[in-house]
C-alpha cells in the first residue's frame, strides 16, 4: 500500500470532530481532550513533514497543556531549529488540522510537501512524550497512528516535563557536533543537571529546606528522580517534595501548582511550611516555576517569573564582572508586557542592564534572548530560561583567569552554561540555578524580596463577542484597533500615580486580557476597572 492510503486509512480512525475549529496557538493546540484525537494525529503528519524538510533532523510532539479546564490537554511541536516553531509551520498544523475529510488531509499532506519540496523519501525522526494527564496515552496513540503510516522513524519516550523532551530533541540533533549538547536520555538530563549544579554550588549548603509543589503533575516523579543524582541532602539542598500524587490524575492543578499560586497569590492551603521557609510551585508540565513564602507577620509574598529574571540577570553579571568577561559579554533581560514594572525599573535602573520587551508567549522572548550574550527570559507567570550565545560559551570556556576570582567566578558561570536549560524554561533547571544564586549571596527569599517592590497590580479577563477586533503593536502595548479605544485607555492611565495598563487579546483562550498597576492597590484595581470597561464598550 502506497504511504498516502496508509495515512487515508490510519485518518479515518481519528475523524475531525464536528464544528470544531482548531487553532495552533501560544502554545499548541489547547482544547477540551476528547476532541483532541484528530488533531494530534495531525500533527504526527506535520512533525513528520517538518522533519523531512530539515532532512531528517530529529523533532519532539509533546503531549501537554498548562492550562485547567476547560481545556485539558494539548499538543505542542518541538522544534530542531531551537526555535518553538517558526510561524508557516504553525501556519501548516492549524490547516491540517482544519481539513474536513481524509482525502483533503492527504491533499494538504502533498501540497504542503511540495510547497516545501520535500523530498518523502527522506528518513525522518520524531520523537514524542506526554505528560501524566488520563487523556495522555490515548493521545499518545494517536499520534503513533499518524507516525507509522507516514513511515517516520519513531521514539516514543512516555512520560516526560516538556522541557526534558526539549533536551533530548536538542541533544539528539547536536549529537556528534561541536554544539553536542548532552546524552538523550532521561537519565542524561539528570546526570548533566546534578553534576553542573554540584560545580555551580562550589560547596556552598542552601539554608533551610526548600518545599516544591509539583502540582500533582509531571514535575513529583521527575523532581524525585533527580533528587536521587544530586549531593545527599544535608551537604548541599534540602528538597521536600509535596503535590507529587500522579494517581489521581484528577487532582492535577487543583489548588496546587504555579498558576493557582500566582492567580490566588496564596499557598496552597495543604500547604506546611512555617514563616519564611522557601517555596516554590511547578505546573503541570514543570516548565514553568514561582517562589513564594509567608513572612513572620504571615504575609504572603510571591516571587514570580520577574524576580527570578532579576535575581538571574544580577547574579550573571556580577559573574561576568568577576571572571573579567564584562566588557565583552553582552547581558541582556526579555520581559513581556506583564513585567512589573519595578522590576523593569530595577533592571535598568539598579543592575544597568538592556531591557526588552515582546509579545506574550516564550517563543517570542526566546528569539529576543539570542540577540544578546546571555539572555535572561522570562513571563510573570514563571516560564522562561537563560540562553547563552556560541560567542558568550566559547568566551566563558577559554578565558584566562587572572586570579583566583576570576578563576572561580569562571568556574560558576561554566556550570551555570549547562545547569540552564538552553532549548527552553524548564522548571527543574531554574529552581536548581534559583538555589545555586541564594546560596552563594546567602539570602532566603526576605533578601530575594528585598531587591524591588512590586508595583500593585491587577489581571482581569474580560469576555467579548470577537477577541480578534483587538489588534495590538508595540509588543502588546497599545490597541491599533478598535479605533477610539487607545485614547481612551491613555486617559485613563493619566490619571492615576505610576499608572500602566494594555488591553490585548488572548492568544490561548476566547478573551481579551487586561493589566493594570499603579502606585497604589486602589489606583490598580480602579484602572484595571476603567480600562476592562473601555474593552468591554468597543468588544
Ligand atoms: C498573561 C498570561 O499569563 N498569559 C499566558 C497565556 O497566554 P495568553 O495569550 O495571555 O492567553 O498562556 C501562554 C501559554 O502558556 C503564556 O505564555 C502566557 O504567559
Amino acid at each position: 500500500m502506497s504511504s498516502f492510503n496508509k495515512i487515508l486509512e490510519a485518518s479515518a480512525k481519528h475523524p475531525p470532530a464536528e464544528g470544531v475549529k482548531y487553532q495552533y496557538g501560544t502554545a499548541g493546540f489547547r482544547m477540551k481532550a476528547d476532541v483532541l484525537d484528530s488533531v494530534v494525529f495531525r500533527c504526527g503528519l506535520v512533525a513528520s513533514l517538518r522533519s523531512r524538510s530539515l532532512g531528517g533532523k530529529t523533532i519532539g510532539v509533546m503531549i501537554t497543556a498548562s492550562h485547567n479546564p476547560p481545556v485539558d490537554n494539548g499538543v505542542k511541536l518541538v522544534d530542531p531549529t531551537g526555535e518553538m516553531l517558526i510561524a508557516s509551520w504553525e501556519a501548516y498544523a492549524t490547516e491540517m488540522a482544519n481539513a474536513k475529510t481524509d482525502q483533503e488531509l492527504v491533499e494538504l499532506y502533498k501540497a504542503l510537501a511540495a510547497k516545501n519540496r520535500i523530498d518523502l523519501s527522506t528518513p525522518t525522526h520524531v520523537v514524542f512524550a506526554r505528560d501524566t494527564r488520563a487523556s495522555g496515552s490515548r493521545l499518545a496513540a494517536c499520534l503513533n497512528d499518524a507516525l507509522v503510516a507516514c513511515e517516520a522513524g519513531i521514539t516514543d519516550y512516555k512520560i516526560l516535563t516538556t522541557p526534558q523532551l526539549h533536551y533530548i530533541v536538542r541533544c539528539i540533533n547536536t549529537k556528534g557536533t561541536d554544539e553536542e549538547y548532552g546524552e538523550p536520555t532521561e537519565k542524561g538530563y539528570y546526570e548533566k543537571l546534578s553534576s553542573a549544579f554540584k560545580l555551580a554550588m562550589k560547596n556552598k549548603k542552601s539554608s533551610g529546606a526548600l518545599t516544591v509543589d509539583c502540582a500533582n503533575g509531571v514535575g513529583g516523579p521527575k523532581l524525585l528522580e533527580l533528587i536521587k543524582y544530586l549531593p545527599p541532602k544535608d551537604e548541599s539542598l534540602d528538597i521536600k517534595v509535596v503535590n507529587d500524587n500522579v494517581h489521581n490524575p484528577d487532582s492535577l492543578n487543583v489548588e496546587c501548582g504555579a498558576d493557582f499560586v500566582k492567580t490566588s497569590q496564596r499557598a496552597p492551603p495543604s500547604s506546611k511550611a512555617g514563616p519564611i521557609d522557601r517555596c516554590c510551585s511547578l505546573d503541570g508540565d514543570a516548565d514553568r516555576i514561582v517562589y513564594y513564602f509567608t513572612d513572620k507577620r504571615g504575609v504572603f509574598h510571591l516571587l514570580d517569573g520577574d524576580r527570578i529574571a532579576a535575581l538571574a540577570a544580577a547574579f550573571l553579571a556580577d559573574l561576568s564582572r568577576q571572571s573579567g568577561l564584562a566588557d565583552i559579554l553582552k547581558i541582556g533581560v526579555v520581559q513581556t508586557a506583564y513585567a512589573n514594572g519595578a522590576s523593569t525599573k530595577y533592571i535598568e535602573k539598579d543592575l544597568r542592564l538592556a531591557v526588552r520587551c515582546t509579545p506574550t508567549g516564550v517563543k517570542y522572548l526566546h528569539h529576543e534572548a539570542t540577540n544578546f550574550d546571555i539572555g535572561v527570559y522570562f513571563e510573570a507567570n514563571g516560564h522562561g530560561t537563560v540562553i547563552f550565545s556560541d560567542y558568550a560559551r566559547k568566551n566563558i570556556a577559554s578565558h584566562e583567569p587572572k586570579s583566583p576570582a576570576q578563576q572561580d567566578a569562571l568556574e560558576i558561570l561554566q556550570a551555570l552554561t549547562q545547569l540552564i536549560n538552553q532549548a527552553v524554561g524548564d522548571a527543574l533547571s531554574d529552581m536548581l540555578l534559583v538555589e545555586v544564586v541564594l546560596a552563594h549571596k546567602g539570602w532566603g527569599p526576605e533578601e530575594w524580596l528585598g531587591i524591588y517592590n512590586d508595583l500593585p497590580n491587577r489581571l482581569v479577563r474580560v469576555v467579548v463577542t470577537d477577541r480578534n477586533v483587538f489588534v495590538a503593536e508595540d509588543a502588546e502595548r497599545r490597541l491599533v484597533t478598535p479605533k477610539g479605544a487607545q485614547p481612551a485607555i491613555d486617559e485613563a492611565v493619566k490619571k492615576v500615580r505610576q499608572g500602566r495598563s494594555f488591553a490585548r487579546a488572548s492568544g490561548t483562550e476566547d478573551a481579551v486580557r487586561v493589566y493594570a498597576e499603579a502606585e497604589t492597590r486602589a489606583e490598580a484595581d480602579d484602572l484595571a476597572n476603567k480600562v476592562a470597561a473601555i474593552v468591554k464598550q468597543y468588544g
